[in-house]
């Protein structure tokens, strides 16, 4: 391969470059993600769409000495592939392989890991500002979407960045959408800045360079030379296309935001033949909830097509709401829906929803108001990793006072949980992963009783107690291997209240019980369990199998399941090497 992108591992060589030479070498950067992607899929539009402004910073900034920070970090492929990792770029999101975000461990260039979004104006200022104590002299640039920038976090960073003289640039990377198309006031904002008198930025006390064409090299230089006029903290406005230079995915930015595997001359997205998910349960019974009790509603932190409520945003638009990047908004206003006799199902990502929890405690559970939660992509993700990971959930929310946590084995049970909470008086968590559901073909509701455990096998040598998809999985193992006569199998839909009851009478009868959950095992149901076990001086053994106490990297999910010794094969011998 003799073409411009082969001669560089490093920005310094990208620097030698004529900057004539910089078009032809954005071309080659998009082929080569095109024809990476569509066989090893990622975050496709994102990258495509700063391809431009990647070459130009790393070009004109002396990286890594000068600090970026890439915000959501979804759109980094581009700098990972300027800054030494065009080589190892096909092992993107796969086991072993570098990372889909930013990483402080894989490169000096990383220097932020980012995931989740509206970090990185934080981040910077912290790192300017220890510049400045240090007395060293450098740049120091942040880069966020449009829809980040609206978040909660990042208007209290501009504020603070405002009234400091730190030399930092936030550039805006303004496309119009965010995964789904941007919603709020800012939006309409954000256009209106091309003839910038008095804006936001500048009310924030920054100085305000733009609007300029993102993806026009000249353009991109010469504000960067302009940025370094100014003393002081500044913003630069840029407008770019999501999924620039590739027409199918320029058309339909959603789709292409995350495509999967595509056919890169056809611009044909592979269509598989998935089975049921859980994901597709919950849209179509939310659908089916809303249109049958105009008493609920639905909340989503800006991943209405993610959290498969697409269907119903657009049949009950004054009933379903996507609130933009705001988790901490989305809890609190689902809180002052409940106060008021509405019913709300507030739907977020576990993972994204670890950054409301004051508001899950302060603004719901102390109040105790019925609230709903549901928590999708709960368990490993896969190939987004550790920043992405549901595994927290279960620990940090069966602690909270008044707060019932549950997690369905099957469709029946997600159905019947999702229409039970509406009959709720406290806040009623329901979490799910990113995962085949176990089908059942059930077309009724029916409510079911809080807290309540189910038989499912029920042999005398030792029980295993378990929440959520895994006991599917391990009802299917235990028949499969004709073990019913020896294990006792019962489902905990309620990790919280715990069947308690039920305890009582598995403690007295088996010697041997072993607990199995989706997610970190210090504070989840395992350690429910025991902790109960514990007040009744249970004399027997507990295994508790769960995910480790560690950060866990990305691979697919079942790559993750057998790392963590939960895959089939290693739960059957953990079975066997009890019997
Ligand atoms: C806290 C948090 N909530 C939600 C997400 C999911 N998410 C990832 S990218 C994205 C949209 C970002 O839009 P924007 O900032 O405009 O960047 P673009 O994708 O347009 O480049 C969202 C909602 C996230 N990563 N972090
Ligand atoms: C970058 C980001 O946070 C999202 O795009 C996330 O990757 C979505 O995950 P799903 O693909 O599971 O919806
Ligand atoms: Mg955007």
């Amino acid at each position: 391969m003799d073409n411009l992108l082969s001669k560089i591992n490093h920005p310094k060589q990208l620097r030698a470059f004529e900057t004539s030479q910089l078009t032809e070498l954005a071309h080659e950067m998009r082929e080569f993600i095109l024809d990476t992607l569509s066989v090893k899929p990622g975050h496709l539009g994102a990258s495509l769409g700063v391809i431009e402004l990647t070459i130009a910073l790393h070009y004109y900034y002396n990286t890594p000495n000068d600090l970026l920070i890439w915000d959501v970090g979804h759109q980094c492929y581009p700098h990972k592939i300027l800054t030494g990792r065009k080589n190892i770029f096909e092992s993107l999101r796969q086991k072993n392989g570098i990372s889909g975000f930013p990483s402080r461990i894989e490169s000096e260039f990383d220097t932020f890991g980012t995931g989740h979004s509206s970090t990185s104006i934080s981040a910077i200022v912290g790192m300017a500002t220890a510049d400045k104590i240090n007395q060293i002299k450098r740049k120091h640039i942040a880069i966020i979407g449009d829809a980040s920038i609206t978040s909660g976090m990042s208007l209290e960073a501009l504020n603070h960045l405002g009234s400091t003289d730190l030399d930092v640039l936030v550039i805006l990377n303004d496309n119009d959408i965010g995964i789904d198309p941007s919603v709020g006031g800012l939006k309409k904002h954000f256009k209106s800045l091309n003839n910038p008198t008095q804006n936001i930025f500048t009310d924030f006390g920054l100085n305000f360079i733009g609007t300029i064409d993102g993806h026009n090299f000249t353009d991109l230089l010469n504000a960067f030379e302009k940025a370094d006029t100014i003393n002081g903290p500044k913003v630069l406005h840029i407008k770019t296309t999501k999924g620039k230079g590739y027409e199918q995915a320029e058309n339909d930015q959603v789709k292409w935001h995350a495509p999967g595997l595509f056919n890169k001359e056809t611009g044909e997205i592979v269509k598989s033949n998935p089975p049921k998910t859980y994901q597709d349960v919950f849209g179509e019974t939310m659908h089916q909830l809303l249109a049958e009790n105009k008493k609920i509603v639905a909340i989503t932190p800006a991943m209405i097509t993610g959290s498969n409520l697409a269907k119903s945003h657009h049949d009950f638009p004054e009933r379903v709401f996507d609130v933009g990047i705001a988790e901490q908004h989305a809890v609190t206003f689902a809180a002052g829906l409940a106060t008021q006799n509405t019913i709300p199902y507030c739907v977020v990502y576990s993972t994204f929803l670890q950054r409301a929890y004051d508001q899950i405690i302060h603004d719901v559970a102390l109040q105790n108001l019925p609230v709903i939660f549901c928590v999708d992509r709960a368990g490993f993700v896969g190939t987004d990793g550790a920043t992405h990971h549901g595994v927290f959930d279960i620990s940090f929310l069966r602690d909270i006072p008044n707060m019932i946590v549950s997690s369905p084995r099957n469709e029946k049970d997600f159905r019947n949980l999702l229409y039970t909470a509406q009959f709720t008086t406290q806040p009623f968590a329901i979490r799910y992963p990113k995962n085949k559901i176990s089908t059942t073909n059930s077309l009724t509701f029916e409510k079911m009783e809080i807290g309540k455990s189910e038989i499912i096998f029920e042999g005398n040598k030792l029980a295993i107690l378990s929440t959520g998809l895994i006991s599917a999985r391990v009802e299917e193992i235990i028949k499969q291997n004709k073990l019913q006569d020896k294990i006792a199998l019962i489902d905990f839909p309620f990790i919280k209240p715990l069947d308690q009851n039920r305890l009582k009478a598995i403690a007295l009868k088996y010697p041997t019980i072993i607990t199995y959950e989706d997610g970190i095992k210090t504070g989840g149901f395992g350690s429910s369990v025991s902790e109960f076990l514990n007040t009744l001086h249970y004399k027997g053994n507990i295994t508790i199998n769960g995910y480790p106490d560690e950060f866990v990297e990305h691979a697919s999910i079942a790559e993750l399941e057998e790392l963590v010794g939960l895959d089939d094969h290693s739960i059957l011998e953990m079975i066997l090497s009890y019997i």
